[in-house]
């Protein structure tokens, strides 16, 4: 059987920082070069490992208003970024162009929030015509950094699972999603900031509540996360139904830290990511039908981590 860590001393990699010597968090929109120094341990562009204080390594920001799930004009949104509030997505009339638009553009980039320039009559629809040219989502839940929750398995003598979703953008799908991570002992859902599923109530509720449990992380790059994540030590499995190994071969030990990548609904995983991954495995399949849904192949593949790490004692 292939070995799936074969790299165990590799360390983390520079990332950005998102916690000072206190453990407080640092604002996301603040710039890199303003930021604290790492209190400890190697940080991706200077983002630490995690401070090895005995705190709650990513604590949970005051509790901002859950009810208020949309957000109209400039200055709103300008402030709800500026209070690192957790956004899902922005809205900016296309074509308007002065400093505060400038300045949440930047503000949101720096928070890893997707901005979209749309037409007055979207934004018209979303709003009543009440919106002053921007449009916010707020997000029903904080993302987490990855370093950190990769980090703080490591010191806790686990081995990480993860879970890689490249552009699922149904949001029942991705509720579905994770509550099969939950409930399969998966440490955290890892998604782009751009062409993911919108966080919203409808899959707070499919997922079961999972999303109050499980991390999610929003990455820029999932390109650059794989590879974070390899040299971490963590293996990447693309799941897909274009792979010539089967799953129920059992030739790739899952056992090590693992990271399952997914595809989109309708495009399957990205060219560029197989390639990187360290195996790719197929669900067998029967029928006549090319594929399964995306929710559905997620829950089989992870219950097969489940399954070996549960054979190995884990
Ligand atoms: C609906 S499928 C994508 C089909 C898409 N039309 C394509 O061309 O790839 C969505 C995702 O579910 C997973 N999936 C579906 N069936 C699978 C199978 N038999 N084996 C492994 N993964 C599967 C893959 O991750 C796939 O990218």
């Amino acid at each position: 059987m292939e070995k799936s860590t074969d790299r165990p001393d590799r360390p983390l990699k520079e990332r950005r920082t998102y916690f000072d010597s206190e453990n407080r968090p640092v604002p996301q929109h603040r710039d890199r070069d303003e930021r604290p120094a790492a209190p400890r341990g190697e940080g991706r562009e200077g983002r630490p490992v995690g401070p090895d204080s005995g705190k709650p390594r990513y604590p949970h920001r005051p509790a901002a208003d859950r009810s208020i799930d949309m957000l109209f004009g400039l200055r709103p949104i300008q402030e709800a970024l500026n209070a690192a509030r957790t956004l899902e997505k922005i809205y900016l009339l296309r074509g308007t162009k002065n400093s505060m638009t400038q300045e949440i553009t930047e503000l949101a980039k720096a928070a890893n929030v997707p901005v979209s320039l749309v037409p007055i009559e979207k934004l018209n629809d979303l709003t009543r015509k009440n919106h002053q040219g921007a449009v916010a989502f707020v997000s029903p839940i904080d993302y987490q950094p990855l370093d950190n929750i990769l980090a703080g398995l490591y010191e806790e003598g686990k081995t990480p699972l993860l879970l890689l979703l490249d552009r699922i953008t149904d949001v029942r799908n991705f509720g579905s999603i994770a509550r099969n991570a939950e409930c399969m002992g998966v440490h955290a859902i890892v998604v782009p900031s751009r062409g993911a599923a919108q966080i919203n109530g409808d899959a707070l509720k499919t997922s079961a509540g999972a999303l109050n449990i499980i991390p999610v992380c929003r990455e820029p790059n999932l390109k650059e996360t794989i590879t974070f994540l390899q040299q971490s030590g963590v293996t990447v499995v693309a799941c897909t139904e274009k792979a010539d190994a089967s799953l129920e071969a059992g030739s790739v030990d899952l056992t090590g830290p693992v990271a399952v990548l997914m595809g989109s609904e309708e495009d399957g995983i990205s060219p560029e990511y197989l390639k990187l991954a360290d195996h790719k495995l197929r669900i067998p399949m029967a029928g006549q039908i090319g594929s399964l849904n995306v929710s559905v192949a997620s829950g089989i593949m992870l219950f097969e981590v489940l399954r070996q790490r549960l054979r190995a004692g884990a």
